[in-house]
């Protein structure tokens, strides 16, 4: 089977990933992020057990957000031209891991229930050293037991891998680690059912 996810390193330019990162840190600061959950917005599920990273959603009301989501609807026009994936919006968040933060081995979707298809991960890091750790760890498929690959938090590298296929992990890093994640997702509305609901 083809390989469902995939690593570009400096996919984003450094003055967008510059601003991004200065723009998180600053509402860091402010008190703008919340601790992360499990589950839907809604069903929002604090367990820190699982994860304990920071988040704040993009709303695009900047303009290094507006760059941002930019680039991502060119992506999302091109994996729909190319992969037929009937990809249909985005949603995607900041999140800052303070050192000894994690996020363990888990899916981004099952069954298709919150719609998310494809996740998007751009990390914001400069001059990262392989010993901060704070690597995603990545397993080819739902039942492998050994990863396929690691990949290094660094500035503007791209990682994508599909929701519910790809079970990752974001092992504890030493220093203050910056990112932006995203899920493309498909439209499951139908005529008396809004999706995402109201
Ligand atoms: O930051 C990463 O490398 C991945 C984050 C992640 O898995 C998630 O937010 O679902
Ligand atoms: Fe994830």
């Amino acid at each position: 089977m083809a390989r469902q996810y995939a690593v570009a390193p400096n996919y984003f330019p450094a003055h967008l990933v510059r601003a991004l990162r200065r723009e998180a840190l600053l509402r860091d600061r402010r008190g703008e992020f919340q601790s992360a959950g499990i589950g839907r917005r809604g069903e929002h599920q604090h367990n820190a057990r699982v994860r304990r990273d920071r988040t704040l959603w993009l709303d695009g009301s900047t303009l290094a957000q507006c760059r941002l989501l930019g680039e991502f609807e060119q992506l999302r026009l091109a994996v729909n031209r190319q992969l037929f994936m009937g990809l249909f919006d985005l949603e995607s968040h900041f999140a800052v891991y303070d050192p000894g933060a994690f996020y363990r081995r888990h899916l981004d979707a099952f069954n298709g229930r919150n719609g998310r298809v494809l996740s998007v991960v751009v990390y914001l890091n400069d001059q990262w050293r392989s010993e901060e750790g704070g690597r995603l760890r990545v397993w080819a498929d739902p039942d492998a037991i050994h990863p396929a690959t690691e990949v290094e938090p660094r500035a503007g590298t791209l990682v994508c891998f599909l929701s519910d296929r790809i079970p990752h992990e974001v092992l504890e890093a030493r220093r203050q680690r910056v990112s932006v994640a995203g899920w493309f997702r498909c439209n499951n509305s139908t005529a008396d059912r809004p999706d995402p609901p109201c």
